[in-house]
C-alpha cells in the first residue's frame, strides 16, 4: 500500500481545467517532487491534498483511506503536515512558541481539562516540548529559540516553517517551494534537511519545487505536469530527459520572452 494515492483526480476552476486526470503514489521513505512550468497545477495538487479543494472527480487516499471527507483542519491529526511557499509564521511570536502553536493543533485535550491542568495535559504539555526541541536541535534552531520571527532573516524564517511541520511528526510533509527566495548556500543547506528528513527522520516527502538542481539531488522520483496534465514521472534524470518535458518548458521560456517582448 502506498502512503499516498491520487487517483484519476480532475479539478475545475469555472472553465478551467487546473488538474487533469491525474494519478501518482507516493511510497513511504521517498522524496517525490512535483514540477512543471507556472500554472502547471502544482499548488493546486497541495491545495488538495491538504483538502482546501475538493476535487471534481477522483480520490485521495493516504494509507488506503480516502481523505475527501475530512476536513482540512483533522488533516495533520493523519500525519500529513505542510510548509506554505509564502511562510505561515505568527510574526510576533518566537521561534519555541511557533513550533509550540503547531504542536497544538495536534492536542486532544478538553478545554475542562486544559483549565484543569489535569495529568494527562501535563503528560501532553511535555511531550509537546520533547518534540519541538528535537525540531529545534534537529535544525540548528537553538541560536533562534527566543528571537521573534519577524526579526528572523528569510532564509532562518523558511527553516523555521518547516520546523513548524516537523513539529507535529508527520508520515507525510508536503514542502511548498522550499528553496524559492533563497541563496545558492541557503539551497544546499535545504537539499541536507530534506535527505535527513527522509533518512534521521524516516518521514516521507512531497515538494513542490522550480530549482532543477535541487529536484536531482534529493528526490527519488519526480512528476513533471504542465497544463494540469501528467508529462512524465520516473526518476530525476528519466523525466529531465523526457521530450514531452523538455517541450513543456521550452514553450513557457517561449512564452515568458514573447510576454517581455510585448512589455
Ligand atoms: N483558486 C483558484 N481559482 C481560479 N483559478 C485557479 C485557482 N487556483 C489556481 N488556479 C488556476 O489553476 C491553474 C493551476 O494553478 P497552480 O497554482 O496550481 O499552478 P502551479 O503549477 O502551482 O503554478 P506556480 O508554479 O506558478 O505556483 C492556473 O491556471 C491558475 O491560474
Amino acid at each position: 500500500m502506498s502512503l499516498l494515492e491520487l487517483r484519476n483526480v480532475t479539478v475545475r476552476f469555472g472553465g478551467l481545467v487546473a488538474v487533469n486526470d491525474v494519478s501518482f503514489n507516493v511510497e513511504e521513505g521517498e522524496v517525490f517532487a512535483l514540477v512543471g512550468p507556472n500554472g502547471a497545477g502544482k499548488s493546486t495538487v497541495f491545495n488538495l491534498i491538504s483538502r482546501f479543494y475538493t476535487p471534481a472527480s477522483g480520490d485521495i487516499l493516504f494509507e488506503g483511506k480516502s481523505i475527501l471527507g475530512t476536513a482540512p483542519h483533522d488533516i495533520p491529526d493523519l500525519g500529513i503536515a505542510r510548509t506554505f511557499q509564502n511562510i505561515e509564521l505568527f510574526e510576533h511570536s518566537s521561534v519555541l512558541q511557533n513550533l509550540l502553536v503547531g504542536r497544538h493543533t495536534h492536542c486532544r485535550s478538553s478545554f475542562l481539562s486544559d483549565m484543569l491542568f489535569t495529568p494527562f495535559v501535563r503528560d501532553q504539555e511535555r511531550h509537546h516540548r520533547e518534540a519541538v526541541e528535537h525540531v529545534i536541535e534537529f535544525l540548528d534552531l537553538q541560536p533562534y529559540r527566543e528571537k521573534l520571527i519577524a526579526g528572523l532573516p528569510y532564509g532562518v524564517r523558511k527553516v523555521v516553517e518547516m520546523g513548524r511541520a516537523l513539529a507535529i511528526q508527520p508520515k507525510l510533509l508536503l514542502l511548498d517551494e522550499p528553496a524559492s527566495g533563497l541563496s545558492v548556500e541557503e539551497t544546499q543547506d535545504v537539499a541536507f534537511w530534506v535527505e535527513d528528513i527522509k533518512k534521521v527522520m524516516g518521514i516521507t516527502v512531497l515538494m513542490v519545487e522550480h530549482d532543477m538542481h535541487l529536484v536531482s539531488s534529493v528526490s527519488d522520483r519526480v512528476l513533471a505536469l504542465a497544463d494540469g496534465k501528467m508529462l512524465a514521472i520516473g526518476t530525476p534524470k528519466e523525466v529531465q530527459s523526457d521530450p514531452a518535458v523538455i517541450e513543456a518548458y521550452i514553450g513557457a521560456d517561449d512564452l515568458t520572452e514573447q510576454e517581455e517582448a510585448a512589455q
